[in-house]
């Protein structure tokens, strides 16, 4: 299998620099349009496609994104590794802004996405107990470092759905339930990504500390748009180092990120609704025959 990695680019993230043979290309999918075009290109002999999450410009607020459109467009263009690049807050002194975070847990508090590609006509029930791929985990730590970025390896991401900043009430819960950072993105995207086979993580750039530091303002946009414009040049340089060290690793993912649906389909073949089963040509057509 040969890999094919997507940068899912947030808050900062609009375009991605030094790709060669680069072209933006409208990708369609059955669940709506994308945010955007999608970019293609190459670093060196890595193949990567790159996705603005909120578009460029910024014009999708987090729940106004199409996740199942960005999720399969990025599988129909043959990914096979996500990489997310996301600004968050942070609910610990020791992840200060501009420190990197390679999560590896969620909490899932939205409620206003559709969260899978499956449902009647054809139920799929995928594990979410390990929601990041660990190998793919493992090469961003390792690239983070040899960039020299701060970078904390593990931690829980809280995704709220927002628009607002949290409450100080919730962002005191939050840090009680061991939360450690937060956002308003990655889920239902890494649910998404595991139900189309897709090898996820997350790299998440610290920008704030939210509302509950006694010595920080609370969290504003403006703040948050000044940390990330050094964050992206790191992102960049970070992205650069793992994406040709990932395309060399050939094969499907040690971790089982390829095949989780081997295990997850319920519904009996003859029970199966065939116009859902066209929908999901691109991200379950290995195992339903698409
Ligand atoms: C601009 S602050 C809030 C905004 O930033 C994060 O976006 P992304 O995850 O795409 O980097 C956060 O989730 C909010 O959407
Ligand atoms: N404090 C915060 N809460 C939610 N999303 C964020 N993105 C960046 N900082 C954030």
């Amino acid at each position: 299998m040969t890999r094919r990695i997507g940068i899912i680019g947030g808050s900062g993230l609009y375009e991605i620099d030094g790709l060669e043979d680069k072209e933006w290309r409208q990708v369609g999918t059955p669940w709506g349009a994308p945010s955007d075009a999608l970019l293609f290109g190459r670093l060196g002999e890595a193949e990567l496609v790159f996705l603005p999450r909120h578009g460029r410009g910024h014009r999708l607020s987090p729940s106004g994104i199409n996740y199942r459109a960005n999720i399969d467009a990025l599988k129909r263009s043959g990914v096979t590794d996500i990489i997310s690049v996301s600004a968050c807050g942070s609910f610990r002194e020791e992840l200060a802004p501009g420190d990197f975070v390679v999560v590896d847990q969620f909490i899932d508090r939205t409620f206003a996405r559709e969260k899978s590609f499956f449902g009647n006509g054809m139920v799929a029930h995928v594990s979410m107990a390990h929601p990041v791929c660990g190998r793919l985990g493992d090469m961003l730590e390792t690239a983070a470092r040899a960039e020299g970025i701060t970078v904390h390896r593990g931690g829980t991401y809280l995704v709220m759905e927002g628009p607002q900043f949290s409450s100080l009430a919730e962002s005191n819960l939050y840090r009680q339930w061991g939360c450690d950072v937060i956002g308003m993105t990655n889920m239902p995207e890494a649910k998404l990504a595991r139900e189309a086979e897709i090898c996820y993580a997350t790299v998440a750039m610290v920008t704030d500390y939210d509302c509950w530091h006694p010595d920080h303002e609370h969290v504003e946009v403006e703040s948050v748009i000044r940390v990330l414009v050094g964050n992206a040049v790191k992102a960049r340089g970070l992205v650069a180092r793992a994406a040709p060290e990932l395309a060399r690793h050939d094969g499907a993912c040690p971790r089982g990120c390829n095949h989780v649906l081997d295990t997850a389909l319920i519904t009996a073949p003859d029970a199966r609704d065939p116009e859902m089963l066209k929908k999901l040509d691109a991200v379950a057509g290995r195992v339903l025959g698409g």
